[in-house]
């Protein structure tokens, strides 16, 4: 279903009802915490921790996301990026629309590539960078585009430290070291020819009825990791088998790494890809910022070849990100199935 120009660049700010175009049908709001039994959040892993490694290790086994403090990124960066989202959404509508992504582009204004899956619209306003943000800075701010995109280079390049130390947290904690990976025929060296990575600015603004309204559906991220700033308004939830949406309320200063599919692929089914949604207010918009790291894009991603063997024979076939990201625009939820060749053992079965 391809919804209509004017619904999908609907003012959110100034609606006053809920329209049909963005009012979905039998959303689950209930929350484990809300019913006979309560279950605690993702952890928040201190990376100072002696034994942050193996905390990070069980956090991405059971849960698939956690939190992090004392990661070495300034209050002032986040607060940088923040006032740049808030910047750039609170633009009249005609202004953002003058950097609308292109329907084959990936970068630039619009609504979450994931829409054309739901017959419903989300209630959230997306701006998606990859790449060089100057053009459509250009287009925002014509007298005054240095700021923004000196904040998002800033920001990457503090975000790319992080992902790889965080990247190689997690490997480390499935017993992997840079030795051990061998890919494209260059032993050790398969992240050092670099990554690539997006930046999705994400704003809900506040909703006339929340409980029929969707911020972000629930999906999986196609990254290797994701870095989520979130401003200080909850929404995100993540799914646990058996218990359902939790949230995942903001932390002052702390960030939130989810496992993409990658790193699904990578850790050959050992850490699940986390299911999350972002769900929406009556009085409060909210701001997040996901910076969704992956290798560079033509490179082959595989099994690790140390976590394969008799017992753990490869579950996934090998995908460069490029062609991964035109699985999932092509099957969505269905996208990682999509490149499974053998059925996961049941011990990784409920892992989630
Ligand atoms: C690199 C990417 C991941 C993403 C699709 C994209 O090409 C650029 C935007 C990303 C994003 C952000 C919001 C949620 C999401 C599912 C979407 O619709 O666009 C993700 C995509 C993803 O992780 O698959
Ligand atoms: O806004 C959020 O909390 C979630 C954002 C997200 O999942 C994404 O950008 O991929
Ligand atoms: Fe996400």
């Amino acid at each position: 279903m391809t919804a209509r120009f004017s619904d999908k660049y609907l003012d959110l700010n100034s609606v006053k009802e809920l329209p049909d175009s963005h009012a979905w049908e039998s959303i689950d709001h209930d929350l484990p915490s809300d019913g006979a039994y309560k279950l605690e959040s993702v952890p928040i892993i201190d990376l100072n921790h002696k034994n942050a490694m193996e905390l990070i290790g069980s956090a991405c086994k059971t849960w698939g996301a956690f939190q992090v403090v004392n990661h070495n990124i300034s209050k002032n960066l986040l607060d940088d990026i923040e006032s740049a989202g808030k910047r750039l959404f609170s633009l009249p509508m005609q202004q953002k629309l003058k950097a609308a992504r292109s329907p084959d582009g990936l970068s630039g204004y619009g609504v979450a590539g994931i829409s054309s899956f739901f017959p419903k619209l989300m209630w959230s306003e997306g701006f998606t960078i990859s790449g060089s943000p100057l053009e459509h800075a250009r287009r925002l701010w014509p007298e005054d585009y240095h700021r923004f995109c000196y904040t998002i280079q800033d920001y990457e390049s503090e975000m790319n430290k992080l992902a790889e130390r965080l990247m190689w947290l997690i490997l480390g904690s499935l017993n992997i070291t840079k030795e051990d990976i061998n890919w494209a025929g260059s032993k050790g060296d398969q992240f050092q020819a670099g990554s690539s990575a997006v930046l999705q600015l994400n704003c809900y603004p506040a909703c006339p009825d929340p409980d029929r309204a969707m911020g972000l559906a629930a999906h999986t991220d196609s990254t290797i990791l994701t870095i989520l700033h979130q401003s200080n308004t909850s929404g995100l939830q993540v799914f646990r088998q058996d218990y359902g949406w939790i949230r995942v309320p903001p932390q002052p200063g702390a960030l939130v790494i989810n496992v993409g599919d990658l790193l699904h692929i990578l850790s050959n089914g050992w850490y699940p890809s986390v299911l999350h949604r972002a769900v929406v207010h009556r009085t409060q918009h909210r701001l997040s910022i996901a910076y969704l790291y992956g290798p560079p894009s033509s490179v082959k991603i595989f099994p690790i070849p140390k976590l394969v063997d008799n017992f753990h024979p490869p579950l996934y076939r090998a995908i460069t990100w490029n062609e991964y990201l035109g699985t999932k625009a092509k099957h969505f939820d269905k996208a990682l199935r999509s490149v499974l060749v053998r059925a996961p053992r049941s011990e990784f079965l409920g892992a989630k």
